[in-house]
């Protein structure tokens, strides 16, 4: 087990393509972080660069404090499981855990106690003596994680592990992964773009966009204090409706309002906006902030355009101008498309972001 940390980290292709530009991050011991991000964004190249298999263009990774930018990948005590499950073919799965240790000449009793710990700890006992061909994509999978587990790194690394599983199993074995993560404690960097994988999984989650991170947070900070547009925008199915706004004081209200929508905000609001002195802003809110209500409370009415079922709540979608709304609501009451519906939202969970440089405005 391990601290990391990552200082002015970046990585640079030829001679203008970044995979990753600047990341620093520090990870405390025992943390399970997951690397989200669009495709393209750099969370395997970040990811890489720690294992020791990506060269570092500029920047230091510091692990237990130690320098290790420039050691070589076995000398870093890191282990990496793939998306492509990488199991030796020609070796039956007790032989597969076995192999790095016999690498490091431990003896065969201890090798021996090592693979029935970690194997049952994966849940793949009874396999041992199978070769990967004989076994599902999932346990080839559990494989990986075995022999990972096996030489007992100081941090994990993991490159989308489950993406290659179908889509139940994914989830089963999100929660293994976690309960193993609970047991072993083993600082842990995970790769996905699962967004849903991440939030349920991760300690920390670092959203990264372009090379570089927009936010690292708790699955409930980056979702309910979204740090830019960007952000907001990624996390959450379905995502936050952005609105661009005018705005302006009227007496202790303010005043929201475009061609579509004109409403004010509270003292609080405005308090917030005390130094943003822009006549426009974009305004974020989740789709399960809005309320359906009685037309008397209502800041808004419009008529549904679709209602998409989902069993545990109801997907309500309206127009705004040309755009699109969606607006998460209870399973009941049932609503249909063409119903007037009035509309409100919870003005604590709006979200303001700045027109230009479309960061989050705080006080
Ligand atoms: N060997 C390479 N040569 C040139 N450019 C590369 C190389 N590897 C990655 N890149 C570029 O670096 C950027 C980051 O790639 P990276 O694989 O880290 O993204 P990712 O976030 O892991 O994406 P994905 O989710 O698709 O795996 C991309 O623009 C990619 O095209």
């Amino acid at each position: 087990m391990a601290t990391l940390e990552l200082i002015n980290l970046s990585k640079r292709y030829g001679k203008s393509v970044w995979g990753a530009k600047d990341i620093s991050l520090k990870v405390d011991n025992g943390e399970f972080i997951v690397f989200l991000g669009p495709s393209g964004c750099g969370k395997t190249t970040t990811l890489r660069m720690i294992a020791g298999l990506e060269e570092v263009t500029e920047g230091t990774i510091l692990i237990d404090n130690n320098d290790v930018t420039y050691l070589e990948p076995r000398k870093r005590e890191v282990s990496m499981v793939f998306q492509s499950y990488a199991v030796w073919p020609h070796m039956t799965v007790y032989e597969n855990i076995a192999f790095p240790l016999k690498l490091r000449k431990l003896p065969e009793k201890e090798i021996d106690n090592i693979v029935q710990e970690v194997s049952e700890m994966v849940k793949i006992q009874e396999y041992l003596k199978r070769y990967p061909r004989q076994l599902s994509g999932g346990q080839r999978q559990r494989v990986a994680l075995a022999r990972a587990l096996a030489v007992k790194p100081k941090i994990f690394l993991m490159d989308e592990p489950l993406s290659n599983l179908d889509a139940k199993l994914r989830i089963k074995m999100r929660t293994e992964l976690k309960a193993i993560h609970n047991k072993t404690g083993a600082t842990t960097i995970f790769v996905t773009h699962d967004q849903s994988e991440a939030l349920s999984m991760a300690d920390r989650i670092v959203i990264m966009k372009d090379g570089n991170i927009e936010q690292v947070g708790t699955p409930d900070e980056v979702y309910f204090d979204s740090e830019n547009v960007f952000v907001a925008g990624f996390i959450g199915t379905p995502p936050t409706n952005f609105f661009r706004m005018n705005i302006k004081n009227e007496g202790d209200k303010i005043v929201f309002y475009n061609e579509e929508l004109k409403f004010s905000l509270s003292d609080k609001i405005k308090q917030l906006l005390k130094n943003y002195n822009k006549d426009e802003i974009i305004l974020g809110i989740r789709p399960e902030s809005f309320k359906i209500v009685s037309k008397d409370e209502a800041i808004f009415s419009r008529d549904i355009l679709v209602v998409e079922p989902q069993g545990s709540h109801q997907i309500i979608a309206i127009e705004i101008g040309e755009q699109i709304i969606k607006i998460v609501s209870p399973s009941f009451p049932k609503y249909s498309s063409g119903e007037t519906i009035h509309i409100s939202f919870d003005e604590e969970r709006v979200m303001l972001f700045d027109i230009e440089t479309e960061k989050r405005i705080r006080e």
